[in-house]
């Protein structure tokens, strides 16, 4: 998945940029190796970066200036920041789980205009010959049969993000 890094950061920087001006910090929960932590420690040098990964994972990576990696687990504890943002990460998991990264991501924005950024596939019916809905089904179908995730709808993630947050918003 960071394969898509490059074009994943390009069209945020571009097409939601609003969404991250004014952070000073930002912890890239569950980020791997950080590729796509890296281009936005680049677009926004204003912007403290953390990536938050298992520790076999961030093992001896090197940051730079405005980028730290820390080895850690999510259903533990997330350091404290402006934001925290999550990129395919929930899809991995049950929505029970879900739910407890979730609240710990709350912990760790637990003041007033703090942000908790999810990137993630929403699926939607668009007939059974449109190819976006195909991609969907079949990441939806990869993640139950390999690892006990799913993708879910709009109204799926609105459900459970009310659970843990007082606002949801959804930007397409
Ligand atoms: C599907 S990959 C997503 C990678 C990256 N966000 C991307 O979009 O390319 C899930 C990531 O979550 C990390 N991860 C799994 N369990 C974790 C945990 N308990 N705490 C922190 N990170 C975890 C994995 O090591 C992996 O890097």
């Amino acid at each position: 998945m960071a394969s898509d890094a490059g074009c994943v950061t390009s069209v945020l920087g571009r097409d939601v940029r609003h969404v991250f001006e004014g952070l000073g910090s930002m912890v890239r929960v569950g980020s791997g190796t950080g590729a796509m932590a890296k281009g936005f420690a680049g677009a926004f040098p204003g912007l403290k970066c953390v990536v938050l990964d298992l520790p076999r994972v961030v093992e001896g990576l090197e940051g730079s200036e405005n980028l730290r990696f820390v080895g850690g687990d999510m259903f533990e504890s997330i350091p404290h920041a402006d934001a925290v943002f999550l990129k395919w990460v929930l899809h991995d998991w049950s929505d029970e789980d879900c739910v407890k990264i979730l609240k710990n991501c709350k912990e760790a924005v637990s003041f007033k205009g703090g942000k908790v950024i999810l990137v993630e596939v929403v699926v939607e019916d668009r007939g059974e010959d449109d190819q976006a809905t195909q991609t969907q089904l079949f990441f939806d179908m990869k993640m139950m049969v390999e690892i006990n995730g799913r993708e879910r709808s709009e109204k799926e993630w609105a459900k459970f993000v009310h659970l843990c947050f007082v606002i949801y918003r959804a930007d397409f």
